[in-house]
């Protein structure tokens, strides 16, 4: 992997200065030492109102520092031009739009801007560029369409497309599959996680969808409610603690063993269960849901055993002596309950 330093922080603090009768500034971060490399995918994530979006922008140099430094490809962001640091870095925020009388191809072309000028034509390549942009998002159906006349989750991918044409090493999305249903999700997700890997280019995007950016991102920069940035590969965070740390909340846990969010503390006995994987995987599902800690271990007065039949699942239900055999999960689960 290519690991040049596309963006990096020097003792950064994020926030915003006094307004008003305020005498202080609010600090959102502070003591931001992060840097993002080509060919990666960085999923930031963290709590509302722990600092996404503004680091964002703060790095994205459309906020400023309140203090220490953000650099792109070892240059202070400070010391560049608008048009320097648009050919490097591409941001898709999550600002609504308010140009009319545009189409969308119009608005993706509008990504080739800092080589063309604004009103400047498109070369062979520009419209080479533009085109695989709209291919990549998957967007060629509407691309005459008004940029006001379509749905917020083709708007999303339209501000992705137009991030492409840009063309740049670096791109920072702000919670971009925020309006997508869960294939365009995924589909945006593999086609950032691709580009950054072919084409080494540096991706960070901020999200709320942990279980995906679990899965797919190659470093992890989690936020705490204290506006800390700690950094490392998501399995790290996960098994040292931090990633449930960031999150943790009375009403949910992290489950490391499943890597996903239990949202009922288990209040009644504990359930030995074995057998086939996919069977267990979604008799697990069922019983923590109704409040029973899983458990590996034997010698708990309750047993479920899962058995695979083809495609057909059954469940011999084990309290003390006697043996139910159950056919269906809700015959399980009434079981369990002694209704
Ligand atoms: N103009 C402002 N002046 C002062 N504080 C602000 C301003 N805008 C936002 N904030 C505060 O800064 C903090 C960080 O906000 P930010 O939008 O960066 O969080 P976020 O992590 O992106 O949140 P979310 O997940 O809810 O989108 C929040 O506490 C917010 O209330």
């Amino acid at each position: 992997m290519d690991n040049q330093e596309i963006i990096s922080t020097r003792d950064l603090s994020i926030g915003f200065p006094p307004a008003g009768s305020q005498t202080s500034a609010t600090v959102v971060g502070s003591d931001i030492n992060v840097n993002l490399q080509g060919g990666e995918i960085v999923c930031l994530l963290g709590p509302n109102g722990s600092g996404k979006s503004t680091l964002i922008r703060t790095l994205a140099g459309l906020h400023r520092p309140l203090d220490g430094r953000v650099q792109l490809s070892g240059h202070n962001i400070d010391e560049l031009a608008n048009r320097e640091k648009a050919q490097q870095i591409s941001t898709v925020l999550t600002d609504r739009l308010t140009i009319g009388n545009l189409s969308v191809y119009e608005l993706v072309a509008f990504g080739r801007s800092p080589y063309t000028g604004w009103f400047g034509s498109l070369t062979e390549q520009d419209e080479e560029i533009v085109s695989w942009a709209i291919r990549s998002t998957g967007i060629e159906h509407f691309v005459d369409r008004d940029v006001l006349r379509i749905s917020d989750g083709e708007r999303q991918k339209v501000m992705i497309a137009r991030a492409l044409a840009q063309d740049t090493e670096g791109i920072l999305l702000d919670e971009p599959t925020a309006h997508l249903d869960l294939p365009n999700r995924v589909e945006v997700m593999r086609l950032l996680r691709k580009l950054a890997h072919q084409t080494q280019k540096a991706i960070l995007l901020s999200t709320h969808e942990l279980d995906l950016a679990l899965k797919a991102a190659d470093t992890l920069w989690l936020i705490n409610r204290k506006g800390q940035v700690i950094t490392g590969t998501p399995e790290d965070l996960v098994l040292d603690g931090t990633f449930e740390a960031v999150f943790e909340r009375d009403s949910f846990d992290f489950d490391r063993s499943t890597g996903s969010f239990t949202l009922h503390h288990p209040q009644k006995e504990p359930v030995h269960l074995t057998g086939d994987t996919v069977g267990v995987f979604w008799t697990r599902r069922a019983l923590e849901r109704e409040g029973h800690r899983v458990t590996e271990s034997n010698g708990t007065e309750l047993q479920v055993k899962v058995q695979q039949d083809s495609n057909t699942f059954s469940w011999q239900f084990i309290k003390g002596n006697t043996t139910t055999r159950c056919e269906s999960m809700k015959a399980l689960l009434d079981e369990l309950n002694d209704r």
